[in-house]
């Protein structure tokens, strides 16, 4: 058993539709205070939390008094728009009685695909998350066409586990975890307890939903494991109706399906960071900075710095390249691009002189620098 969960700080949950309603008819309200109550005491642990919630069709067919799920789109999209609301008034009702406030954040596929909105949506759930809010998302299922939706939530839940470097991703569903082949149609199927994300014979085992409300089953989970595991997130798929399941699990029970990422955190970070962001700007360094990156991969000080090019921000991803203006290695930067010229060249003798008491030197930190090949 190697659920190492002692470091995890940041978890993305994620609550599936399959429990969340009452047969498909209107929110679990007890269900719902329970996994709110659990998740207050995770942040009182330190912990930070994000929620991935589903439920918004469900709410808002029982608002407005519809019985069967409709099959037109625009339909399910009134449903939604008027079910979200009620669902996030749910959960910030249940919040607010444990004194943190919940924020509503919607997304399409393209919000995470389109580099400026992406670089939006990370930013503004950094923010909430240094505020102490807990931010509750879902798929903007009013707006969203087929073309840019994700569909499931657990493609979503993954995403944002990827945009949050989150280190743990919790997928609650109906089943006690993912089995070797879809216990309602197999009663004899066997729970996996710990398995390799990104494993393909897991797919094989992986069915549909089982529900008349969820939407991708098991199998958009393990894609979802895969996913997570890429920016170096470790994935559990657990029991929801469990009692005290989120708690349990944080104090190292093994329940459900434990996924891990196979490579180690930090690498699979800097992977991801790599293949993930386009550059917006270079950094031209000096032959001594070039020379400590290459060698060493130390952070990049203001000293090493000849120039800077590019109308860039603080979190963007840049080039730094050597004398010879060949790429030495890239990474994310502390500053926006008028603050890296104000640095650029001085010691941090000198910077410390102009800027007082400066808690962040490193132009890029070595965390968020790939050394190119
Ligand atoms: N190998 C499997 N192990 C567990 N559940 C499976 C498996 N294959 C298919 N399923 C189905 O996946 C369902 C959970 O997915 P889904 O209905 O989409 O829930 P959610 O709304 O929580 O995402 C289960 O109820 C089960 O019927
Ligand atoms: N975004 C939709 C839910 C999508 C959905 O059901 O996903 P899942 O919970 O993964 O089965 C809603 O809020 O109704």
């Amino acid at each position: 058993m190697s659920r190492d969960l002692k470091n995890a700080q940041r978890w993305v949950i994620k609550i599936g539709s399959s429990l969340l309603t009452n047969n498909g008819q209107g929110l679990d309200l007890p269900a719902i205070e329970a996994w709110v109550k659990q998740l207050l005491v995770l942040r009182r642990h330190g912990l930070e939390i994000v929620l991935v919630s589903s439920g918004a069709v469900a709410a808002g067919m029982e608002r407005l008094g519809w019985t069967s799920r409709p099959s037109a789109l625009h339909q399910l999209q009134a449903a939604a728009s008027v079910g979200q609301a009620a669902l996030i008034q749910v959960y910030n009702e249940f919040l607010r009685r444990g004194g943190v406030h919940g924020s509503q954040v919607l997304l399409t596929h393209e919000d995470l695909q389109e580099r400026h909105r992406y670089l939006n949506a990370r930013a503004t759930l950094r923010t909430v998350l240094e505020l102490g809010v807990i931010p509750i998302i879902n798929e903007n299922d009013a707006i969203a066409s087929t073309e840019i939706r994700f569909g499931d939530n657990d493609t979503l839940a993954a995403m944002v586990a990827n945009l949050l470097e989150a280190d743990l991703l919790v997928i609650l569903t109906d089943q006690a975890g993912l089995y070797d082949q879809d216990p309602r149609k197999a009663p004899d199927a066997r729970l996996l307890t710990e398995v390799e994300a990104g494993d393909p014979a897991l797919l094989s085992m992986a069915g549909g939903s089982g529900s008349a409300v969820g939407t991708g089953g098991m199998s958009t989970k393990v894609h979802a494991a895969s996913r997570a595991a890429q920016s170096g997130a470790a994935t559990i798929i657990a029991p929801g109706g469990a009692e005290d399941v989120l708690l349990r699990i944080w104090a190292g029970e093994p329940l459900g399906t434990y996924f891990r990422p196979g490579v180690a955190k930090l690498a699979a970070r800097k992977r991801w960071l790599a293949g993930q962001l386009r550059p917006n700007g270079v950094l031209h360094l000096d032959a001594g900075a070039a020379k400590v990156l290459r060698e060493k991969g130390s952070s990049l000080l203001p000293v090493g710095i000849t120039a800077a090019e590019g109308d860039f921000q603080r979190g963007d991803l840049l080039c730094c390249v050597d004398p010879e203006g060949q790429e030495i290695a890239r990474g994310l930067v502390n500053f926006a691009y008028e603050d890296v010229l104000l640095r650029k060249g001085k010691s941090s003798k000198t910077l410390l002189e102009l800027f007082g008491d400066i808690d962040e030197v490193e132009i890029i930190h070595r965390d968020n620098l790939v050394l190119s090949n």
